[in-house]
């Protein structure tokens, strides 16, 4: 759904990639510390229950993950081993993320939920099997694309591609931060699993047509 804001969005972020450039930022130097501060930053939100404001940083640092093509585009024009590895680290990214939602879920369980007098629990289980399910479907979304590119097909339809993936989660994030219920981070995991399975689906069904028509589409 926001993959045509790509344009736009890649022009708001140019001069901050022209302000990296300038102080000696590679395109790979970003792209790896994008997702070492994603991974580190996602498990201290999970495990201190700091989700605004690990929502707010993660947000900064998934921008890393745009602003490496665009400092790859303006300096050596994008490499072949820049993007293999930033399609590679994005599945790192990706399970980091859901990791560090699963793990808030289990050790935050007792005290975010306070929506009512009772503790319901079953409430952090369903957020934890949603963000399960989300996890599969994020890495079965991306392997049915890079699976079809391999053969010539280009597969990369679908409702929840990996930007609609990562505004479902960090929103999620940042409402129950602000809020201190969990529901609404169990809501936009069950959302997410829900739109992750359609996207598999969808993809599956793609590659199927495009491959029974037998024309290829894709050029690496
Ligand atoms: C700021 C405080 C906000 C606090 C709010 C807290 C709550 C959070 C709420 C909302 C969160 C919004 C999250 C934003 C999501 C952004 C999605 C995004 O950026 O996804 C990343 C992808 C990047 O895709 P990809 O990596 O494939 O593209 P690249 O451009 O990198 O190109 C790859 C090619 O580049 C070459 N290359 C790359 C790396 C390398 N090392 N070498 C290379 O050579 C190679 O050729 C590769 O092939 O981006 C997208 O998917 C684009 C779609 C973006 C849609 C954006 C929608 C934004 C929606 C809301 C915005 C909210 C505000 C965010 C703050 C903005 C501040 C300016
Ligand atoms: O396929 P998907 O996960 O929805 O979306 C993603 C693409 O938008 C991105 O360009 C690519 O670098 C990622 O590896 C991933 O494939
Ligand atoms: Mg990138
Ligand atoms: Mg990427």
């Amino acid at each position: 759904m926001l993959e045509h804001l790509r344009a736009p969005f890649k022009k708001l972020i140019e001069p901050l990639a022209k302000a990296l450039i300038s102080i000696g930022l590679t395109a790979n130097a970003v792209t790896v510390i994008g997702t070492i501060g994603t991974i580190v930053v996602a498990f201290v939100a999970g495990i201190t229950g700091w989700l605004f404001a690990g929502a707010v940083v993660l947000t900064l640092l998934v921008l890393a993950d745009s602003l490496d093509g665009s400092i790859a585009k303006l300096t050596t024009g994008g490499t072949q081993f820049g993007a293999f590895l930033d399609s590679t680290l994005d599945r790192i990214a990706d399970w980091a993320l859901l990791a560090g939602v699963i793990v808030f879920f289990i050790l935050h369980a007792d005290w975010w939920y306070d929506i009512s007098q009772s503790s319901p629990d079953y409430i952090s289980w369903v957020g934890v099997g949603a963000a399960m399910v989300s996890m599969m479907t994020s890495f079965v979304t991306s392997y049915a694309r890079a699976r079809a590119e391999s053969v010539g097909f280009e597969v990369k339809n679908g409702i929840a591609t990996r930007a609609d993936r990562l505004v479902i989660i960090l929103v999620g994030m940042a409402i129950t931060g602000l809020t201190h219920h969990g529901l609404w981070l169990a809501i936009g995991m069950v959302l997410l699993a829900v739109l992750g399975v359609a996207t598999v689906f969808q993809r599956i069904l793609e590659a199927r047509r495009q491959m029974t028509a037998g024309h290829r589409t894709y050029q690496p």
